[in-house]
């Protein structure tokens, strides 16, 4: 993964989350969270007590209010502190892409000759050359020529990688350096609208939106604020009724005692914490809304070439049919592939090289190029002499050839799937109505993948294996990858068909992709992950983009989110169960200060009614500087369905949340009743 991976912390990040603390006090920010607006204020009105207590009439008690005054201030300023650390390491990340992001000399093209211009004057459109040695001025995809590209300044990963035109790894980022040869760019995007502008948008959080879940949590605790406001004010009259005084100051302790704060200071937290997991994880979410749906995924559907394999189909063998030479079927394989620039078809350049065997170039010469496409799942070349050379899958070439009322050899099918059956991939090769024979491209699955969908099933995901091969072929691979589904021949719009159709069961959708034909599938599904190398139209339908090209990375992008679900979860429950515990300490301590009497009532033991409420205020306020480590890393992870987590949850954090404030007030007491 990215060389960028930061410490989690560093000195200035802690120094600049301590500063922003204060300058988050400003009310207006405050009001976004109304749990510690509503702190806020009492601060206020506790300070206003302390400081003029002649004009409240609170002389008497100076000292108490100063105490509550204090603890209040550090409540709000830990749960500032919170949301402060949890956006320090974006911002960090994104002074370091603004530095990329400085104004170069572009070399456009316009008419027949090459000028220099600024790239901040590059437009949508407008064609570019880059050589050796220069920075890629702006966002686009390569219309001609290959180069290798370091894209570290995104990545972080040192290795160039190879950029060319035509195909699925067209598409070049602005800010990265050419390292060798020459390509031609058309740039597709506007100034300040580039791949580096967007991502400094996302890390710094200058557009963070909260989810739907975030809105959901920030409603009910918003209600439990109100309810609890209700309830204390209206005490006040009462306990007047019955001639119990009740101080201003110990109200307001009660309030924050009584309202989440544990979770109303840890909850944006939590969420931006989540969205930089997945950030240094080299993934791009494009909201926080998208990382919270991988997090509640049912089903994904996984491509099979370079997801569950290697994807470097390589041609390892000519197979002549129906009594033909193997010469021959080199020759014509050769012949179709002279354009074909996928990596499937140069790897047929390649096998003719090893196997040191010739063809005419001469032939194709003046044709016209058919390109490969995952709709015919053929490519080849129209001759000049008007022969029609197809190399592609043996279904799709099959029915080619029988439109042109050619026959099929007799021995076509069994070594296609001689060849699918070991899970490799059969093409079929012909000229006009007459099939020569097979190219036998291999493919590995990569290691470790059964592990992976176990773990997936055991979260309770169900893994659709979408291919464009062969039915047989996707079997093989299928069966050694552990997939639990596949889905053979496919052509991009089945992958939408089987979005769909999950969706319209009530199921949650994740998928990655690349090509351009991907994009209606990556736009439809919950989670669309597409890779940086891939094409522009992917990554725009997509809401997540993965800089290092990994598609099996949805596998973990998922275990994130899920994460991340489970951490709002646990710190809700632990929140409102902490409060319990601070009900025992707070509300005997107020009875008795009003009717020494009821000392009975202080079931904890603590020192005096005085300290009982100072304790409790203390612990409401030092558990968040406490939770931050967890809200920040998330709760430990395993995979498991999600009842038993929530029940797990539910046991933990709220058994914990019932027993920890006990023995933390009983303790704090014990410092604080040596002065009080
Ligand atoms: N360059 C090519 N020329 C001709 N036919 C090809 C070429 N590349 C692939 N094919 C054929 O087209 C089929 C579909 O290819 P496509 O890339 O759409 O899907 P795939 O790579 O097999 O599956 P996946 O969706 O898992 O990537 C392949 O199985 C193969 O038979
Ligand atoms: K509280
Ligand atoms: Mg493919």
């Amino acid at each position: 993964m990215g060389a960028n991976k930061k410490k989690l912390l560093t000195g200035d990040i802690v120094t600049n989350a301590i500063k922003d603390s204060f300058i988050k006090l400003n009310p207006v920010t405050m009001m976004k969270n109304p749990v510690m607006f509503v702190v806020e204020a009492g601060t206020i009105i506790v300070l206003l007590m302390t400081v003029f207590p002649g004009y409240f009439g609170t002389e008497e008690t100076v000292g108490f209010n100063l105490a509550v005054f204090l603890i209040l201030l550090f409540t709000v300023l830990f749960a500032n502190f919170a949301e402060a650390l949890a956006e320090g390491r974006g911002k960090a990340q994104a002074d370091s892409l603004k530095k990329s992001k400085k104004e170069i000399a572009a070399n456009k093209v316009v008419g027949g000759s090459v000028k220099q211009v600024p790239s901040t004057d590059l437009r949508k459109g407008d064609i570019v050359v880059v050589s050796q040695g220069e920075m890629i001025p702006g966002d686009g995809e390569v219309i001609e020529g290959l180069a290798s590209v370091d894209e570290s300044a995104i990545t972080g990963e040192s290795a160039p990688v190879i950029k060319e035109a035509g195909g699925d790894f067209s598409s070049v980022t602005g800010g990265t350096r050419v390292v060798s040869d020459k390509i031609k760019v058309k740039i597709t995007s506007d100034p300040g609208e580039s791949f580096i502008d967007r991502m400094i948008a996302l890390v710094e959080g200058a557009k963070r939106q909260k989810t739907p879940n975030e809105i959901a949590l920030n409603t009910l605790l918003t209600s439990l604020t109100i309810i609890f406001l209700i309830v204390v004010v209206t005490l006040a009259p009462i306990a007047g009724f019955l001639e119990i005084e009740l101080s201003v100051p110990v109200l307001i302790s009660l309030l924050v005692c009584l309202i989440p704060t544990t979770i109303g200071g840890l909850l944006s937290a939590i969420g931006i914490a989540g969205m930089d997991r997945v950030t240094q994880f080299n993934v791009l979410a494009m909201s926080g809304k998208a990382v919270e749906a991988s997090g509640d995924i049912n089903t994904m559907i996984l491509d099979k070439t370079g997801t569950i394999t290697f994807g470097n189909r390589m041609a390892s063998e000519f197979i002549p049919v129906g009594g033909e030479d193997t010469n021959a079927v080199a020759e014509w394989s050769a012949v179709s592939s002279v354009k074909d620039e996928t990596p499937e078809g140069r790897s047929v350049l390649e096998l003719m090289k090893k196997e040191e065997r010739t063809y005419s170039p001469a032939i194709a010469e003046g044709g016209e190029f058919i390109e490969f496409k995952a709709e015919t799942r053929m490519s080849g070349i129209d001759l000049l002499d008007g022969r029609k050379v197809r190399k592609g899958a043996v279904d799709a070439v099959r029915k080619w050839v029988e439109t042109q009322g050619g026959a099929i050899p007799s021995d076509l099918e069994a070594k296609g799937n001689a060849i699918a059956k070991e899970g490799g991939t059969p093409l079929a090769v012909a000229v006009d109505n007459k099939i020569f024979g097979l190219i036998y491209l291999k493919d590995t699955v990569k290691p470790g993948m059964k592990e992976r969908f176990d773990q997936l099933r055991k979260m309770g995901i169900k893994t659709i294996m979408c291919t464009g091969d062969n039915p047989l072929t996707a079997a093989t691979i299928a069966r050694e990858a552990g997939v639990d589904d596949f889905i053979a021949e496919s052509k991009p719009e089945d992958k939408i068909a089987v979005i769909r159709r999950e969706q319209a069961e009530g199921k949650l959708v994740a998928m990655t992709g690349d090509g351009t034909n991907d994009a209606p599938a990556l736009a439809q599904a919950d989670v669309g992950l597409a890779m940086n190398s891939g094409t522009v139209a992917a990554k725009e339908a997509a809401n997540m983009v993965d800089l290092d090209s990994d598609p099996s990375k949805i596998i973990e992008v998922v275990a994130i989110g899920k994460q991340l679900l489970m951490t709002r979860g646990a710190l809700t429950t632990f929140s409102i169960a902490n409060d319990v515990a601070k009900y025992f300490a707070i509300i005997p301590a107020m009875f008795t200060l009003a009717i020494p009497e009821m000392e009975a009532l202080n079931v904890m033991k603590l020192g005096s009614p005085l300290s009982s409420i100072l304790s409790a205020l203390v612990f409401n306020a030092i558990i968040i500087p406490l939770l931050i480590p967890l809200a920040m890393k998330g709760v430990a992870y395993r995979p498991m369905s999600s009842t038993k987590l929530l029940q797990r949850n539910i046991f933990i954090y709220g058994l914990g949340g019932i027993v920890v404030p006990f023995v933390g007030i009983k303790l704090i007491d014990l410092v604080v009743h040596m002065w009080i």
